[in-house]
């Protein structure tokens, strides 16, 4: 039996003979600073824990996810509190459905899981600016993360709506919160504001009470562990794989002298940006590592357990040398995969845990490949009456995203060309002020694309009075570091040539709520163009229906040959796909999301150019770049062959107008 499990059997046997001095049947959960142990109930406890996001999985497979982290041995979970994902617009607060996080809270303690809760109100997280709300940006100059009066105010306010909320959820209530973690990785911050700390700590005392077990989680280092623990805050420290556990246990007892040793953070995998080589972290080490840690008496949390998805726009970015969005997906190599698939990662932790019998995991999702075609809608310019209703903002020079109250997604910027051009002239954004991606067309002709700090001049021609429609996409805020004040939008001028481009309509583009709506699907009966010969470029919409065929099954979308752009399914935003750059190759359906019984409506926007054949595929699994091609010639000549064959068989020529 690995000594891991030895000494948990032995914790748990010394549990037997602990008599806790409680009432019987009082709840406490603290830390035994004698015995360098959490005590749970008066009894010596150690969480093995692993981090899934609820705001990364649909609510209908939150159950299933977290059986299956039960079922992998763990005794606790990890979660992030995303302050953006319940107050998106300042003042209004959403606890329902996807945001429902007392009934994620529940289910987890009907599973007989403990939880650490991890509410901020930054959460870094590869999520969009690490949790906080894009509307702090409204405040000029703010200064996020520290005590900044602005920032102060706002964090209050949401605090004062979360946490009495969580009050209730904690172990010591009947709850299933064990520990609360304060702000995140603070210490890699450059404010290192003591006074913000102290505030939160507060906060967190006032609404959750005194007893309440809070603690810091920084990156294994002397300087990030001085500025970001504090007096009356448990310190914790997060390493993967690669780092010397004693030396890494001995820098938190440096700060910690005596308690439980805690890895909060145990990366079982790593994140994606668009243009990586696909992160992995082999299963083995992660097993080998884990079972070293918990032979310690160690508390580990396994930073992903379940990773899932960044549905929509919520995916984060990383501005180290240059700006780098993250991907889609989070799969994170995680033991459970971004559809909830059980992994060889997954097996192998167990194995060292073995705290739990052999039950037989549910099985993989059955195979699964249908390709349909799309039809050409339009290109955003024709149709801004649908998705901009309430008009465009008239403004001398440019307005950010901020300024102009929509925070996510996609903006159109619109003005006329000064002068003609008949010969080919630099478009510039002289400061870098393309926030993130520019598809610049000329009387609806794209002409090309700008990219923040990548693509820094285009080539435009036309006529004096042409008009210039510009597509600002917002691709996720910086959640880590200095610059997550991330403003969006085109945050300078467009020179083009020796002119200022000025004298602009600012377009909001509420392309969410149009197909929310209905469109494009609502206006079938109208005519759109027909398919064409060469496919268009720039940013254009299709559609398509695939007809109810009993798939009901978690299913992955492959766009073939397509190059960067958003899909929704059935109303739903899945999400960004972006095969041209990779690594990502495929988009994650849960399969509750797709009608058995009724047409599934399928919107894409494509950004830059589709293919001519305008198909794309639903498949069985996912599929990315990694180190090596894509896959074997065998795994290609299985792929190709089954394909051809369900294509032959479930070919689909979608619902036409
Ligand atoms: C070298 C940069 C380290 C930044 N910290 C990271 S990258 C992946 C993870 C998640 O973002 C997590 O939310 C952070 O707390 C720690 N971490």
């Amino acid at each position: 039996m690995a000594a891991g499990v030895l000494l948990f059997v032995a914790v748990n046997l010394a549990c037997l003979s602990v008599s806790g001095n409680l009432a019987s049947g009082e709840r406490s959960f603290s830390i035994d600073y004698k015995n360098n142990y959490f005590l749970k109930d008066g009894k010596p406890f150690q969480y093995i824990s692993g981090s899934i996001h609820y705001s990364r999985i649909p609510r209908y497979y939150w159950k299933d996810r977290l059986v299956k982290m039960y079922m992998a041995g763990l005794n606790a979970i990890q979660v992030y509190v995303p302050w953006n994902f319940h107050e998106a617009v300042q003042g209004v607060h959403n606890f329902t459905g996807g945001q429902d996080l007392e009934h994620f809270l529940d289910l987890a303690n009907q599973t007989g899981l403990l939880v650490i809760l991890r509410p901020g109100p930054y959460i870094c997280a590869e999520w969009e600016m690490g949790g906080l709300p894009a509307w702090l940006l409204q405040k000029p100059n703010i200064i996020l993360r520290s005590a900044d009066a602005d920032y102060v105010e706002a964090v209050s306010n949401w605090l004062a709506v979360l946490l009495p909320k969580m009050k209730p959820w904690l172990y010591i209530n009947g709850g299933n919160i064990i520990t609360v973690q304060v702000e995140n990785e603070y210490g890699s911050y450059f404010a290192c504001d003591y006074n913000y700390m102290r505030h939160l700590r507060t906060l967190f005392h006032l609404f959750l009470g005194e007893d309440t077990v809070l603690f810091t989680t920084d990156g294994n280092t002397d300087k990030e562990m001085t500025c970001g623990t504090l007096e009356g805050l448990y310190a914790t420290v997060d390493f993967g794989t690669d780092t010397n556990i004693t030396k890494a246990f001995n820098r938190q007892r440096r700060f910690e002298p005596r308690g439980p040793l805690v890895n909060s953070e145990f990366y079982t995998g790593w994140l994606d940006h668009w243009g990586d080589q696909h992160a992995v972290v082999d299963a083995q080490k992660v097993s080998r590592v884990l079972g070293e840690m918990l032979a310690m008496g160690a508390n580990v949390n396994m930073y992903m357990f379940e990773g899932g998805t960044n549905f929509g726009y919520w995916n984060g970015a990383d501005h180290d040398t240059k700006f780098r969005s993250v991907v889609t997906s989070y799969d994170y190599d995680a033991p459970l995969s971004e559809a909830g698939d059980p992994t060889e990662k997954l097996l192998a932790i167990r194995d060292v845990i073995k705290q739990v019998p052999l039950i037989e995991l549910p099985p993989t999702k059955v195979d699964i490949l249908i390709t349909f075609t799309l039809f050409q809608v339009g290109n955003i310019s024709s149709l801004l009456n649908t998705l901009s209703t309430v008009g465009p903002v008239k403004s001398q020079y440019p307005l950010t995203f901020e300024e102009m109250k929509q925070f996510y997604g996609y903006m159109l910027y619109r003005t006329t060309l000064p002068r003609d051009l008949s010969e080919p002239t630099p478009l510039i954004s002289p400061l870098n002020g393309v926030h993130d991606r520019a598809y610049v067309s000329v009387n609806g002709v794209f002409q090309g694309l700008l990219e923040r700090d990548t693509m820094l001049v285009i080539n435009v021609t036309g006529q004096q009075g042409d008009t210039v429609d510009i597509l600002v996409e917002n691709m996720g805020r910086v959640n880590f570091g200095s610059k997550i004040n991330d403003y969006k939008g085109l945050l300078s001028n467009l020179i083009l040539g020796k002119d200022v481009l000025t004298d602009w309509k600012i377009y909001p583009l509420d392309i969410d709520g149009a197909i929310a709506g209905g469109w494009p699907h609502s206006d079938s009966q109208k005519s759109f163009p027909a398919p064409q010969k060469d496919p268009s470029v720039g940013p254009v919409f299709y559609m398509g229906t695939l007809q109810p065929n009993g798939l009901a099954w978690d299913t992955f979308l492959k766009l073939n040959e397509w190059t960067k752009g958003q899909v929704w399914i059935n109303g739903v935003n899945l999400g960004r796909y972006w095969p041209a750059r990779g690594p990502q190759l495929t988009l994650y359906i849960p399969g509750p999301l797709l009608s058995t019984t009724l047409p599934n409506n399928i919107t894409v926007l494509e950004l830059e150019g589709a293919p001519a054949h305008l198909r794309v595929l639903f498949m069985d699994r996912p599929q990315l770049i990694v180190e090596h091609s894509l896959t074997s010639v065998a795994e290609r000549t299985a792929i190709y062959s089954v394909s051809f064959f369900y294509c032959i068989l479930f070919f689909f020529v979608a619902d036409t107008v």
